[in-house]
C-alpha cells in the first residue's frame, strides 16, 4: 500500500472534507498513508470583491488542480458544487460520496423562517441563485451581499448586520453548526446549487492505483444524480455564479427525476422544468432545452452581460 498525498484548501470546511475523506479511506485501506498539502487558491485570496464579477468558474480549483497535475500530490477533496461543468484534460472526478442533505438554510437571530421574516427585511446572500428563488417567494425582501466563509458569514448576522442569511445545510452539517438555523428551505422554494450537499474527489485520469482506493468511496445514486445535474448545467454553459439551480433523485429502480431552474437575479422571471429518464447525460440536456425553450437563454445572457461590466 502506497502514500497519498492529498491537496486541500486550508478553510474549515475544506479540512474538514478532506480529513473526512482521508478518515474513510484509512478505514478501507488501512496500510495507506495520507499527507495533506495545503493549498491557497485565487478565490480564497479575493473573498471581498465579488465573486461574480472576478469570473467565478473554478475559482477555487484551478491551483488545486495544477498540484495534480505536477504530481505535488494524487488526489484533491472539493465540494463538488464549487466544480465547473467540465474537467481540464487529463483530469477526473474518481469518487462522489454519498451526498449528505442538499438543501439551504434560512439563519436568523430569531427564529424567523422565511414566511415571518418582516416586510422588507435584509437578507444576506450573494448568491444570485439564491436570491432569485428568495425574491420570488418574497418579493418585498432586500438583498445584500454577504461573502466569506462559514465562519465569517455567520459571525455578519450574529453581529446585527442581517434579519437572515442563507447557508448550505451541508456546509453547517459538516463544520458541526447547530446554531441558528431557523429552516430547511424546501426545494420547491431554493432549488440547491447543481452538486451541492455532494463532495467531489479529484484525481489524474490515468492514475490507476489512486481510481482504484478512491472507487471504494463512491456512491453510484449520487453519482447519477449529480451527472444529470452537472449535464444540465454544462448544456446552459453556467458557472457556479449563475442563477442556475438543480436537483435530481434517483429511485430504486436507477429511475432519475431531475429539475433544473434559471432565474432572472431579481426574481421576476422563474423558469423550471422537471423530467425523469435513466440516462442521466441525456436527461440533462433535455431539462435545459426545455427552459431554453421557455426563455432562459436570454436571462442568462443579461447577468453574463451584468458580470462583464
Ligand atoms: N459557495 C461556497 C460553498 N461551497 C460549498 C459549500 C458547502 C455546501 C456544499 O458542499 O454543498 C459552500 C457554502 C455555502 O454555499 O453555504
Amino acid at each position: 500500500m502506497g502514500k497519498w498525498k492529498v491537496g486541500t484548501r486550508r478553510s474549515k470546511l475544506a479540512l474538514t472534507q478532506t480529513n473526512w475523506v482521508v478518515q474513510k479511506l484509512k478505514e478501507l485501506a488501512p496500510q495507506a498513508e495520507f499527507e495533506l498539502h495545503e493549498i491557497v487558491t485565487k478565490g480564497d485570496r479575493i473573498l471581498d470583491v465579488t465573486l461574480s464579477k472576478v469570473g467565478g468558474k473554478g475559482l477555487f480549483v484551478k491551483e488545486i488542480e495544477q498540484s495534480l497535475y505536477d504530481k505535488e500530490t494524487d488526489f484533491a477533496v472539493h465540494s463538488l458544487k464549487d466544480m465547473p461543468a467540465e474537467l481540464p484534460e487529463g483530469l477526473v472526478i474518481g469518487a462522489i460520496p454519498k451526498r449528505v442533505d442538499p438543501r439551504d438554510v434560512l439563519l436568523s437571530l430569531d427564529g424567523k423562517t422565511l414566511d415571518e421574516l418582516k416586510e422588507g427585511a435584509l437578507v444576506g446572500t450573494s448568491s444570485l441563485r439564491r436570491s432569485a428563488q428568495i425574491l420570488a417567494h418574497r418579493p418585498d425582501i432586500q438583498i445584500e451581499s454577504l461573502r466569506g466563509n462559514i465562519d465569517t458569514r455567520i459571525r455578519k448576522l450574529e453581529e446585527g448586520n442581517f434579519d437572515a442569511i442563507i447557508l448550505a445545510a451541508a456546509g453547517l452539517a459538516r463544520v458541526n453548526y447547530e446554531g441558528n438555523i431557523s429552516q430547511f428551505l424546501p426545494v420547491e422554494i431554493s432549488l440547491p446549487a447543481v452538486g451541492q450537499g455532494a463532495l467531489a474527489i479529484e484525481c489524474r485520469a490515468d492514475d490507476e492505483e489512486t481510481l482504484a482506493l478512491l472507487k471504494q468511496l463512491d456512491d453510484e445514486p449520487t453519482r447519477l444524480a449529480v451527472t444529470a445535474e452537472r449535464s444540465f448545467l454544462h448544456k446552459l454553459q453556467g458557472g457556479c455564479q449563475v442563477p442556475i439551480g438543480a436537483y435530481a433523485t434517483v429511485g430504486e429502480d436507477k429511475q432519475i427525476t431531475l429539475t433544473g431552474m434559471v432565474g432572472s437575479p431579481d426574481g421576476k422571471q422563474m423558469f423550471k422544468n422537471t423530467a425523469t429518464g435513466r440516462d442521466p447525460q441525456a436527461l440533462g440536456v433535455q431539462v435545459a432545452e426545455a427552459l431554453l425553450a421557455q426563455g432562459a437563454g436570454e436571462v442568462l445572457a443579461q447577468v453574463l452581460r451584468e458580470n462583464e461590466q
